[in-house]
């Protein structure tokens, strides 16, 4: 794997660069594209095109056009932006019609059947260099990672893709298809199972976290954070990338055996088996006593979280109660038994992979909170309501991944989505301000 900061972009006038579909990510790359000076060629479905064309009158380097086909066969770079499960038809329909000798590429999350698609469906003088922008719509593209696949490309059409995207700012990382599915099923896949069986416990445990005692302080504000950001997002983008890459199923899964077993022994008393357990976890994932895989500086500096809370606790309660933190514990035994290391991911990780880590890492750097946590896991029965949920809910999700059921994971996700909606516009408020403070934390750190 290798990486560059990107350089300042040489303006070709004639180049015209393509965008097939227009929802948050095409809207985004439409923007910035544009912006530096881009020709953009762009289409949504049919029936969007007045609304589409209404919403960039103003913006003379953008011209949406009716459909895919009249994208295609006027573009020198095209970037498919749709569903990740949509994306083989759309390219069935739209890739014959491909201008000769024309770079296509596409923007979902998963590579796997994207690419799959490109070989079967586009003309064979067609070059193919993909891209993930491994952030969302709303986050500044500069510093982020941008991951750059030069699957079936001339050196010439490759450097044409780097020049227009280097527009974005963005830290150019240059993988395989394959390489990429692996990454992002260990930083994005897993992660996201975390964030959304808590969400599913808290919703069967009928409760707003933010509205009790139970969850306050930093690495709660994460927790509850995070978890409403993505159900605040459209379902396709994290169905899409844990149950279309081959690569994922094992790690949601591996996720899922680990919490239930920590949930065994935490439930069945067993404290030396979970203490013996979790510290070969944070030895085989963290590194041993004295050679230490984690940086001098804590990834998250102390305090910087705290102050991202959704609510106040109610008048006169006692303090934060501690937790036993299964999910981050869960986490960390997940890592260990599948031998990733999540530093070696740093370079093509999301802010939201990047702030997970860094509270696990905080829970792990600190033994005495370490400690704290696996003495409540043992003693405390105050979180095994929530802890039985968030079990559940991970195996749920797992099983889900596994037979590739994408209509009960919409089904699953759309109901806890409705049962959070109402705070959703100040959870994502406060979720930004979250991640400007520890990107700009982590930035003064390089
Ligand atoms: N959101 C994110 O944070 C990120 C998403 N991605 C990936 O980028 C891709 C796009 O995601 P995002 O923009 O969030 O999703 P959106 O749902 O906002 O956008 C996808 C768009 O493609 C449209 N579309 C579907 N079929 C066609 C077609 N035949 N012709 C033209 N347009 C079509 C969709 O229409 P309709 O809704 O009617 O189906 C929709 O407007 C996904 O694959 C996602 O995994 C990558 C990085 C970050
Ligand atoms: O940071 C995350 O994991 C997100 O949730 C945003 C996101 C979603 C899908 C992608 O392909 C890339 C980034």
């Amino acid at each position: 794997m290798a990486s560059s900061e990107s350089k300042s972009p040489e303006m070709d006038p004639n180049f015209v660069v393509g965008l097939i579909g227009m929802g948050d990510m095409g809207k985004m790359y439409a923007r910035r594209l544009s912006a530096a000076g881009w020709r953009i060629l762009a289409c949504d479905r049919e029936e969007k095109y007045d609304e589409l064309a209404e919403e960039f009158s103003g913006n003379n380097n953008v011209q949406i056009l009716r459909n895919g086909h009249l994208v295609s066969r006027a573009s020198d770079y095209i970037v498919y932006g749709v569903e990740a499960a949509a994306i083989s038809p759309v390219v069935a329909q739209y890739g014959p019609s491909t201008k000769l000798g024309a770079i296509v590429g596409g923007q979902t999350s998963c590579k796997d059947p994207e690419i799959q698609a490109f070989e079967k469906y586009l003309p064979s003088d067609v070059d193919i260099v993909s891209c993930h922008s491994l952030h969302g719509p709303n986050v500044d593209t500069r510093g982020q990672p941008l991951v750059l696949i030069k699957h079936r490309a001339s050196d010439e059409s490759f450097a044409k893709v780097e020049n227009v995207l280097s527009c974005l700012n963005s830290k150019h990382v240059y993988l395989t298809a394959k390489e990429h599915d692996r990454i992002t099923a260990d930083t994005q896949a897993v992660t996201h199972a975390a964030f959304l069986s808590m969400g599913k416990a808290w919703h069967a445990t009928k409760q707003f976290p933010w509205e009790g005692a139970r969850y306050v302080g930093g690495i709660e504000n994460v927790k509850i954070n995070l978890m409403l950001r993505i159900y605040a997002q459209k379902w396709h983008v994290y169905a899409g990338l844990a149950i279309l890459n081959p690569e994922a199923h094992k790690q949601i899964n591996q996720f899922a055996k680990s919490t239930t077993e920590l949930y065994y022994l935490m439930l069945e008393g067993r404290a030396d088996e979970l203490r013996e357990r979790v510290y070969a976890a944070k030895d085989k994932v963290f590194g041993a006593e004295g050679s230490p895989k984690w940086a001098a500086q804590p990834l998250l500096r102390d305090g910087v979280l705290d102050q991202f809370s959704l609510g106040k606790p109610p008048e006169g309660h006692s303090p934060p109660l501690p937790n036993n933190h299964l999910s981050l514990l869960a986490m960390v035994d997940c890592w260990s038994k599948l031998g990733i290391v999540p530093y070696d991911h740093m370079i093509c990780s999301t802010p939201l992979f990047r702030l997970w880590l860094g509270v696990t890492e905080h829970l792990f750097r600190n033994k005495a909170l370490l400690d704290e946590s696996l003495r409540v896991g043992i003693e405390d029965n105050t979180f095994r309501r929530d802890d039985l949920q968030f079990t559940i809910a991970a195996c749920g999700w797992a099983e889900c991944v596994a037979l590739r059921q994408f209509e009960t994971w919409r089904e699953r996700f759309a109901v806890t989505q409705k049962f959070f909606e109402p705070r959703f516009a100040g959870a994502i408020e406060v979720g930004n301000a979250m991640i400007k403070a520890v990107l700009a934390s982590s930035a003064e750190k390089e």
